[in-house]
């Protein structure tokens, strides 16, 4: 049974799937203070979270339990995503679920202000008549800079297009050809600052566009614009906003969103020219069904599956890159867990390449897979995809990752090195079309081996015999033979055996082997159910 905490006022309809479901225990306990959060998360699997509650790296030291955050929305500032990440929790969130409620809301905003409609309304409903006061103006042959034109940015241009202005759009993935499709203008910051009659912004607050919209860009926008921000507080630097309201510089501000939340920024709140709305861009019924009607139904496969199809804190692919690499992703798991066993103990260095084709294919899941499966040997349930290279940092083992679009023989081959001073294992491995993954080097020898659960690796010296002997000694423990592969430098020199067997052997086997003569070492090497998928 996973339990899971609702921390924000989050829709029930949206939460069917978590109530509905035998393996959840659900429990809503919105507006909890941080101190008694941190009291009670510890018993907690999955936590759901608006924008409300902080999930600071205090509260996460207390999650003892927790697997998944989900944000119920897209923007994961209130969330210490490192501390999640460093723990292996995995972040999710609800992207696209509210764009369109967020660009309504934009719209709304925009058509208060040229309108005045919220002043408007307080006067009348006051009992005045004062048409004089709110004389507005026309969005139609305006021109509107959107600054971000991601989801929500893209939603606005194409309504705002429909009242009649002209849009300039500005965000750095944003291509001519993009733009040409859309009808728009791409355009630069100050270009949208010179020619923009309104400004709205669609980006996420981060470095680069924390205090993005100052004094100084305040300073290049033609006098009279209108600016709408329902995407982050912080963007718009506040005290700057005011002094620019109050020059006239900029005739009215809509803000959903400020510097802090709830905001006390009385200047700016009760400032004659600004329409403001408490951070309502996704308070729609519809909006708020979808957000958690998507994370619950992610929390449920992650538990169930153990899939993450999107995580914050993973490296995105698409479903069907996915597909395409899930086979890479099961040999790396194989590779990571064969190295770190032949190696022997905790590596200092780990050495990964892509070959061939794999070379320009996004890799980041596969490595991540093969470090995990490195760090699993010592580190147990506590690495997994999230955490894997945090940890191996915090191990201080050095990772090198390269790519070579070179073939090796193969159309894609992976190859792994661990090391731990002078000592050293390593593993080669690759698909073969229609007879699925092979391990083809193992510590430098060339070999031909399918990755199975129960596999002995023998070095011996490339002497007559050998073979048989060590065939007739496993079947005196009546250990049965699946395939055997030999692989050897030069002819009488140091040679390899690896096998795969139909059961595990105990250590006694082992040292029988290795009383053979001319048998070096021998070593038993297990790879667990969950390694070998049917696929192979
Ligand atoms: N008010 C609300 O309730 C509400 C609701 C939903 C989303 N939001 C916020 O709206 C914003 C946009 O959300 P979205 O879903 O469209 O996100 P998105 O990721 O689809 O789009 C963001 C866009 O911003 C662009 N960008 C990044 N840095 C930029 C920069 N320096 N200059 C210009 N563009 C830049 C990105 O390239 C991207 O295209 C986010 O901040 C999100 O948190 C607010
Ligand atoms: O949960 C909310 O209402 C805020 C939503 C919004 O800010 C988001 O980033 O998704």
């Amino acid at each position: 049974m996973y339990k899971v905490l609702v921390a924000d006022a989050i829709s029930d309809t949206g939460l069917k799937a978590l109530y509905d479901h035998p393996n959840y225990v659900v429990d809503k306990n919105p507006g909890l203070a941080p101190d008694a959060l941190k009291e009670i998360i510890k018993e907690y699997d999955a936590l759901i979270v608006r924008s409300q509650t902080q999930v600071t790296a205090d509260i996460l030291e207390h999650a003892s339990n927790l697997r998944v955050i989900a944000r119920a929305g897209v923007g994961v500032d209130n969330i210490d995503v490192n501390a999640a990440t460093k723990k292996g929790i995995i972040v999710i969130n609800a992207p696209g679920a509210n764009t369109i409620s967020a660009a309504e809301l934009t719209m709304a905003m925009m058509l208060s202000l040229a309108r005045n409609i919220p002043h408007a309304h307080a006067s009348t409903s006051a009992g005045k008549w004062e048409r004089n006061n709110f004389k507005g103006v026309e969005l139609y042959e305006k021109t509107l800079g959107v600054i971000g034109m991601g989801k929500i940015g893209s939603e606005v241009a194409k309504r705002a297009k429909s009242f009649g202005m002209n849009i300039l759009g500005y965000d750095p993935y944003l291509t001519e050809d993009r733009a040409g499709e859309m009808g728009i203008t791409k355009a630069s910051l100050d270009e949208i600052a010179a020619e923009a009659d309104f400004i709205t912004i669609h980006t996420p607050l981060i470095k680069e566009t924390r205090g993005l919209v100052n004094d100084d860009y305040l300073a290049k926008t033609k006098k009279g614009v209108r600016i709408i921000n329902c995407a982050r507080g912080g963007i718009i630097d506040e005290a700057a906003l005011v002094r620019a309201l109050n020059s006239g510089q900029v005739a009215g501000a809509a803000l959903d969103v400020y510097e802090t939340e709830p905001s006390t920024n009385t200047e700016l709140l009760s400032h004659p020219n600004v329409v403001v709305t408490p951070h309502l861009g996704a308070s729609t019924v519809e909006a708020q069904e979808k957000v958690a009607h998507e994370v619950s139904e992610e929390i449920i496969e992650i538990f169930e599956t153990q899939t993450i199809r999107s995580a914050v804190n993973m490296p995105h692919v698409s479903g069907e890159t996915h597909k395409k690499l899930q086979p890479y992703i099961d040999l790396g798991d194989q590779m990571g867990a064969l190295a770190i066993q032949l190696l022997k103990e905790a590596p200092d260095k780990v050495e990964i390449t892509y070959y061939g084709q794999l070379s320009k294919e996004n890799t980041e899941l596969i490595t991540r897979t093969i470090v995990k499966s490195i760090l699993a040997q010592h580190l147990g349930d506590a690495v997994n995809l999230i955490n894997a290279q945090h940890l191996l940092k915090d191990q201080g083992v050095t990772s090198n990752v390269s790519k070579n679009p070179k073939s090796k023989g193969f159309a894609s081959y992976i190859e792994l090195t661990l090391y731990r001073g002078e000592a050293k294992a390593n593993i080669g491995a690759t698909l073969l079309n229609g007879y699925g993954a092979r391990i083809v080097k193992m510590n430098d020898y060339r070999v031909d081996v399918r990755p199975e659960p129960f596999l002995l690796y023998i070095k011996h010296h490339d002497i007559p015999g050998m073979v048989g002997r060590v065939g007739s000694m496993l079947g005196d423990y009546d250990v049965n033979i699946g395939t055997m592969q030999v692989g050897r430098s030069v002819i009488g020199g140091e040679a390899v055996m690896v096998l795969t067997l139909d059961k595990a052997v105990e250590p006694e086997v082992i040292n029988a082997l290795t009383a053979i003569k001319g048998l070096e070492y021998a070593q038993f090497l297990e790879l667990t159910d969950e390694k070998i998928p049917v696929h192979n």
